[in-house]
């Protein structure tokens, strides 16, 4: 019996939401209660929501959804974000993701969205379908004792005017669209949040299998009263033989739009008394955590990871969305085995903006459609991609070249799971 992936009910959606826990190993993979179905439903385009059903039963997922992407720079672009993808064990590697993905990026491409995006649950999975890592996430383990910072020390923010408050959800759900907004702003490689992500990351109306403990939120108030930053703990309870307080405080979420905001959070939560361990959490690789400790060693890296994946749709849009620091022009002969972005392109920027058009001259580097979306948000050096042999150069000195247009004064950063 033929197998074909396609668009799926309202009525099937429910048997959906159970494949995906199966794919996903979730222990309770069963069809979520009624009130579940429903809350999900409403935040879901059902018109991008595939499946594959075996004699009724659904054996694979694949959901997409609109969403916005900052670019360097702070303009944003249309992503066609990619999530819940699975192939239930018994038929995987029949060709089920890769016709599904096909339908959802020729779809994409013909909206007009410029890139397609998502967190890679494993690194092999969709190079293949010219997607690259664009962005990768750094975790710290700061070992709060070895740190240098000192206990008796008041909450060091209030040095410069500002204030630390502790806050609940429903504040959360109010403050955090507009400091989210202001982030997106200023730091590429942030995706859009709705509505029902500020209900989820405060325990609004969970799936079942979801366990829930509420965090600690506080947010930091500058000395003009603006809300500049918020950040969100869990603390466990741990107590060394010794009667020695040995808490972890683990950081599940942290915004700051100001480098004093910034400052004042971290160093808030590494001086709460009793916690001897902070974990930060997926941060942006060049994160200021490790070095505004007086020890910056007391900062160990847990996970450095690719985390944020892009598959470029649309050359001209994508490259000319973004800024660049430098006046230079480049040809690139961008490969894309699937048809839908690839071409000989002229790419020509000044710190003013940037044209990328068409063109029949000579290339003076010819890539993937994935390396391209490695380059894109400047997190990748052009010369180390040359130096794998990812990145062919025609002209001599055209990957060096490359280097200066793309790469971005700070790292990519994507603070979401999705
Ligand atoms: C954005 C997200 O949602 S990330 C979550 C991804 N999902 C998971 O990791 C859940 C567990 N895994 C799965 O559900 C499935 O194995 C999937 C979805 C990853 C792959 O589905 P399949 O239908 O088996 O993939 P499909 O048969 O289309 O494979 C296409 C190609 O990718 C390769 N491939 C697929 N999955 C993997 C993998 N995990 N590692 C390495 N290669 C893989 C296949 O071997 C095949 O290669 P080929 O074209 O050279 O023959």
């Amino acid at each position: 019996m033929s197998l074909d992936p396609r668009l799926v009910t309202a009525a099937e959606y429910p048997d959906w939401l159970r494949a995906v826990g199966t794919g996903f190993l979730r222990a309770s993979a069963a069809v979520p209660g009624e009130q579940e179905v429903a809350v999900r439903l409403a935040h879901t385009d059902l018109a991008r929501v595939q499946g594959v059903f075996d004699a009724g039963r659904c054996v694979a997922t694949f959901r997409s959804f609109a969403q916005e992407l900052t670019v360097v720079g702070g303009a944003k672009v249309r992503a066609d974000a990619v999530t819940a993808v699975t192939v239930t064990p018994t038929h995987r590697r029949r060709g089920l993701l890769s016709r599904m993905m096909a339908t959802d990026l020729a779809a994409a491409k013909e909206r007009g969205d410029v890139v397609a995006s998502l967190i890679a649950a494993e690194y092999p999975i969709y190079g293949r379908y010219g997607f690259g890592p664009a962005a990768w996430a750094t975790e710290w383990e700061i070992d709060v004792p070895r740190a240098g910072l000192d206990p008796r020390a008041r909450i060091p923010s209030e040095a410069d005017g500002g204030r630390i408050e502790l806050v609940d959800g429903a504040d959360v759900r109010k403050l955090g669209p507009e400091l989210h907004t202001r982030l997106a702003a200023r730091q590429h490689g942030v995706v859009s949040r709705d509505e029902r992500w500020w209900q989820r990351s405060t325990g609004v109306d969970l799936p079942a299998y979801e366990t829930w403990t509420e965090p600690f939120y506080a947010v930091y108030r500058s000395a003009d009263g603006e809300t500049d930053g918020l950040i969100a703990y869990r603390a466990d309870d741990r107590w060394g033989d010794g009667k020695q307080p040995l808490n972890k405080a683990t950081v599940v979420g942290m915004t700051a739009v100001t480098p004093a905001a910034e400052r004042a959070l971290w160093q808030f939560v590494c001086s709460i008394d009793w916690i001897t361990t902070v974990r930060t959490g997926y941060r942006a690789p060049d994160d200021l955590v490790p070095l505004l400790l007086p020890d910056p060693r007391a900062a160990r890296v847990v996970t450095y990871a690719d985390w944020l994946w892009l598959r470029v749709l649309d050359v001209p849009r994508a490259l000319e969305a973004r800024t660049y620091a430098t006046g230079a022009a480049l040809v690139l002969d961008v490969r894309d085995p699937a048809g839908l972005a690839g071409g000989r392109f002229l790419l020509e920027v000044s710190p003013s903006g940037a044209s990328c058009v068409p063109t029949t001259r000579d290339a003076d580097l010819s890539l993937d459609v994935g390396e391209l979306g490695t380059l894109y948000l400047g997190d990748e050096s052009a010369l180390r991609l040359a130096a794998l042999g990812r990145i062919e150069e025609h002209r001599a000195g055209a990957a060096a070249k490359a280097d200066t247009v793309f790469r971005a004064p700070r790292r990519a950063w994507c603070p979401d799971v999705f």
